[in-house]
């Protein structure tokens, strides 16, 4: 079944430039979508018109249905309800996620405590065990710690049990690895494969990187210039890449991965 239905999607500027263009796609339930395209192709963009996250004097038009919800030009009221319980989302920098003066355990309990009504005991036990399935050591000491005072890369999987304590059907993954070590990028990777598989859940994953994509989803669709490309399963594209922009985009993946294989020890 669809779960997200993305048609005729334009996001405009506030000077009316046209930056999403008649953007058409849907993720089914259970799902894996990658949006590749290189830097200012409208892929986070896109992400945030799904969410109703626009920033201020941006517009969008056209249809996206999330779980059945219209999202474009809804009230505030129906948004709130749509996020975090349909889609929640994991960015690039894990701290425009985390507020910097709130405890971490408080941070993933709140949302947890929305969906499930724990509370006391109960609530911190449920928190340190959305920790352990991020994989944090010493979820005590972490739930007890502010974001600076842990690492990028445990601040991302913060996030990420963030983002899954709602259990929502979509998990919206922009550049979640791009800011990390490349050792990290790969555990955080496998992570996310790993929890989404397992939950059964949804996703849309933004990525420049065709060879990040393609670890995570099945299915890519690649965009330049606020337009879609083409789309299609990961190993087609990886394969047959139909346009000359996405047999760029091939060729530099394939450039990455064997300068990694160069330098892994064999
Ligand atoms: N707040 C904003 N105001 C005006 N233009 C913006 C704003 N945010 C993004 N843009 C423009 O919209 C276009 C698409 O941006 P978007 O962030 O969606 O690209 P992207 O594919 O996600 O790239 P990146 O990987 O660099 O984030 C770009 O041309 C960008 O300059």
């Amino acid at each position: 079944m669809t779960l997200l239905d993305v048609r005729g999607l334009t996001v405009r500027a506030s000077d009316g430039r046209t930056l999403v263009d008649d953007l058409s796609f849907t993720v089914a339930g259970g799902e894996r979508l990658g949006l590749i395209g290189e830097s200012g192709s409208g892929k986070s963009l896109t992400t945030l018109a799904v969410l109703g996250l626009l920033p201020d004097g941006m517009t969008s038009a056209g249809s996206v249905e999330l779980a059945g919800t219209q999202t474009v030009g809804a009230p505030e009221k129906r948004l709130t309800a749509v996020r975090g319980r349909d889609a929640a989302v994991v960015f690039q920098e894990p701290l425009t996620a985390l507020d910097p003066l709130m405890r971490l355990g408080r941070q993933i309990a709140e949302p947890l405590a929305r969906r499930t009504g724990l509370k006391g005991k109960q609530l911190r036990e449920a928190v340190h065990r959305a920790l352990e399935q991020v994989r944090l050591p010493e979820p005590g000491r972490i739930s007890r710690a502010f974001a600076h005072e842990i690492s990028g890369g445990q601040r991302q999987r913060v996030a990420l049990a963030m983002a899954l304590a709602c259990e929502p059907k979509l998990l919206i993954a922009d550049e979640p690895t791009t800011a990390l070590d490349v050792s990290v990028q790969a555990e955080m990777l496998e992570l996310i494969d790993t929890l989404v598989r397992e939950r059964e859940m949804a996703v849309l994953f933004v990525s420049h990187d065709l060879a990040v994509v393609s670890r995570v989803t099945d299915r890519v669709l690649v965009m330049k210039d606020g337009r879609a490309v083409e789309q299609g399963a990961v190993h087609d594209i990886v394969r047959a890449p139909r346009e000359e922009y996405t047999r760029t985009l091939v060729a530099s993946a394939r450039r990455l991965e064997s300068a990694l294989d160069l330098r892994s020890p064999r």
